[in-house]
């Protein structure tokens, strides 16, 4: 996701790409790196090394690394444009807290696919009628984090439309340990992972003699920048760290 957004920033008119950081990389500038060869953008590995006039962090690393990057942005009035997953809810609100106090946009979005925000959105409208659901999400084998951020905030959505239940048969056994999936307030995500894939979540709801299934496809990275770039944009203009694309469009 670095390199895919690295290059949507060069190939964008109104964005200058000034650094890449990579704590694990050995590189001195973004030119070394074959895929982006004529490009001179100094490269950062140790955030206290930063020296920088940058207007806009975006963020695409891992859980443990995303909480100091989006504080060290926060605390040099950098707006963060976050699609790192797998932050706790107390790491969110300490970094709403400091956005508040530095008076610094941001945003933190679980899913930049406009396939995703609109899938969130019409299950979030679905629950009201359905509130018996269950989440699939789909990902690549090299995902650390499960269930996916975006089926979090989907599960998220649709809790705070219906009533509070416990679904299925409350009397129900599990043979084999984990066989229903991760639970959220009552309802179940499960977590696929597979060779092949990209990122791809259906909802599945259940009534009376019915059901709705919606889904998204991520059928490739490139899906994720027409988010990001709409952040990018934009972000600068805000002055608190939102939740969610939803907010910038
Ligand atoms: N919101 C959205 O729309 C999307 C969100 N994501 C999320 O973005 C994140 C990244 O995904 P993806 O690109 O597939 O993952 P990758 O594992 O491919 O990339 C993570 C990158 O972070 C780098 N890294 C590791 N440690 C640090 C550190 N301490 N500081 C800075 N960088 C570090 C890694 O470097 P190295 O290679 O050297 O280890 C690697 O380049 C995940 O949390 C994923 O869920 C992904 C797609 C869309
Ligand atoms: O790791 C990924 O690939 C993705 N991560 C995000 C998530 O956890 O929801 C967004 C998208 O699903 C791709």
């Amino acid at each position: 996701m670095g390199s895919t957004a690295a290059q949507m920033v060069i190939d964008n008119a109104d964005f200058d790409l000034v650094g890449v950081y990579d704590a694990r990389s050995k590189d001195q500038n973004l030119g070394e790196d074959a895929r982006f060869s004529g490009q001179d953008v100094p490269a950062f590995h140790d955030l206290t090394a930063i020296k920088t006039d940058a207007t806009v962090w975006i963020d695409f690393t891992i859980p443990t690394a995303v909480y100091e990057n989006a504080k060290f942005a926060l605390n040099n009035g950098i707006s963060p444009v976050i699609g790192t997953t797998g932050m706790t809810d107390e790491q969110v609100a300490d970094l709403q807290k400091l956005a508040k106090a530095k008076q610094v946009g941001g945003l933190i979005a679980p899913n930049f696919g406009i396939s995703a925000v609109l899938l969130m959105q019409f299950a979030q409208q679905a629950a009201k009628y359905f509130p018996d659901a269950e989440i699939i999400e789909m990902h690549h084998d090299d995902k650390i984090d499960s269930p996916s951020g975006t089926a979090i905030s989907t599960a998220r959505k649709i809790a705070e439309v219906r009533k509070p239940k416990q679904q299925g048969n409350p009397d129900a056994t599990e043979t084999l340990p984990g066989a229903r999936g991760a639970e959220y307030e009552g309802m179940r995500i499960h977590a696929v992972r597979l060779p092949g894939l990209v990122a791809h979540e259906e909802v599945m709801f259940g009534g009376p003699g019915e059901g709705l299934t919606i889904r998204q496809d991520s059928f490739d990275r490139i899906s994720f920048m027409t988010g990001v770039k709409v952040a990018v944009g934009k972000i600068n203009q805000y002055h608190e760290l939102m939740i969610g694309l939803e907010n910038l469009l």
